[in-house]
Order: C-alpha cells, then sequence, then structure tokens
C-alpha cells in the first residue's frame, strides 16, 4: 500500500474549482485534506497570490502513478508552463511517498522523492501540518517533523501563508461560495 502526501497549487483562473478538481479526482483514496490557503508566490517571480493545498492519499499505486495522475490534472486544467515558478493553472507535486511504511527516496530527476524543495516551502508546510499534526518529512539531515521544519524557516515565509475564511474554504462547497471576490 501506498500513502502520499501531495501539493496543489494554482494562481490563474478559478484556483479553487482546480483544487476540487484533485480532491475530487482522488475521491476515496484521499485520507486528509488541509483546508485552502491562500499564500504568497515562492519562487522570486512577480505574480498573483495562490491558493493552496495537501493532500494524504492512500491506495495501490506505484510513485509515478501519482506523478502521471498530477500531470494528467495539470493538463486538464490546461496548464502551460512558461516561467519556472511562474503562474501557472495548476501545479502538482508529489511531496513524499511511503510504500508499506517506508519513505522511497530517490534522486531520479523525473520523480525526486522526497520533493527536494518541500521543507523550504511553507505553502506546503503549512497546509500539510493542517491536514496531519503529527506530519513528518525524510530529509538529508534526518527525519523531522514539519512543525520543527516550519519553525526554522523565516517568519516572513510562515506569515505569506494564510487560511482562506471558513466560509469560503471548503474545497468540496458549492462553487457558488468559493468566488474570488467577497
Ligand atoms: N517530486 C516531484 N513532484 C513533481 N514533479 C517532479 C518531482 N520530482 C521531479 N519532478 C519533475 O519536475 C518536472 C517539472 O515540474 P514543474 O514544472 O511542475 O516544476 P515546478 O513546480 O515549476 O517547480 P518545483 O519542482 O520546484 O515545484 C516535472 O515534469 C517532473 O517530472
Ligand atoms: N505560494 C506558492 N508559490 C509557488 C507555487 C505554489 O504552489 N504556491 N508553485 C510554484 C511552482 O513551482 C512556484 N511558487
Amino acid at each position: 500500500m501506498s500513502r502520499a502526501v501531495l501539493s496543489a497549487g494554482s494562481n490563474v483562473g478559478d484556483r479553487a474549482a482546480h483544487l476540487r478538481a484533485v480532491v475530487d479526482r482522488f475521491g476515496d483514496e484521499v485520507v486528509a485534506v488541509s483546508p485552502i490557503h491562500v499564500t504568497a508566490p515562492w519562487g522570486g517571480v512577480e505574480q498573483d497570490d495562490f491558493y493552496n493545498i495537501t493532500l494524504v492519499v492512500e491506495a495501490d499505486r506505484t510513485p509515478r502513478d501519482w506523478l502521471d495522475i498530477g500531470r494528467e490534472l495539470e493538463r486538464e486544467a490546461e496548464r502551460t508552463r512558461e516561467i519556472r515558478w511562474g503562474p501557472r493553472t495548476l501545479d502538482v507535486d508529489v511531496i513524499s511517498v511511503d510504500i508499506d511504511q517506508t519513505t522511497v527516496v530517490d534522486d531520479d530527476p523525473e520523480l525526486t522523492l522526497p520533493h527536494p524543495r518541500a521543507a523550504q516551502r511553507a505553502f506546503v508546510l503549512i497546509p500539510w501540518l493542517a491536514a496531519d499534526p503529527d506530519a513528518t518529512l525524510w530529509t538529508p539531515d534526518g527525519v523531522r517533523s514539519v512543525s520543527a521544519l516550519l519553525a526554522a524557516l523565516d517568519e516572513d515565509e510562515r506569515d505569506g501563508v494564510t487560511e482562506l475564511g471558513p466560509t469560503r474554504s471548503g474545497v468540496a462547497a458549492d462553487s457558488s461560495s468559493d468566488r474570488d471576490t467577497p
């Protein structure tokens, strides 16, 4: 059995709808999902804020299956890849995969596991903690609690991530409650 942590982000178009499509695609395989968080763009490109969620999913799948489904969802959202770390309708990253409770560690550039930049990204860690308060991440320096990794980030990074207000945060909510303007 394979358990994966996935991060999904969107900052183009109907951001909430793009994230909802991810949750819908995994259906019963979703073990936990964070509320939507509004996140300042990471990576130095000036662009609109993202909406991000982190999901924990479980099924009899290979690590590559999780990546392929993520790519399929990106295609369905008509994602174009122009600038690295630039704007996109949908980005699905595989953060970490455990198979039979053993973490997969792989430096394959097609699917590097765990995701090499996850520990630096408050937009991944904060929603992840919301979905799983006991979450841990394998790093080259050892296994760390996600809360410790988060505490090690700059305050500015953490301050750029806030939960979307409760009335609008449900990824399963009716789209009429998820408009970009209040
Ligand atoms: N853990 C991973 N999750 C998702 N994609 C990965 C992973 N490891 C390697 N990749 C590869 O990275 C390639 C580029 O992905 P993408 O364009 O989404 O990068 P990005 O989201 O802009 O940047 P980042 O990789 O820093 O999140 C993908 O085609 C994929 O094969
Ligand atoms: N806040 C935030 N910033 C990003 C994101 C994202 O999902 N959220 N995705 C990126 C693509 O790699 C680049 N920067």
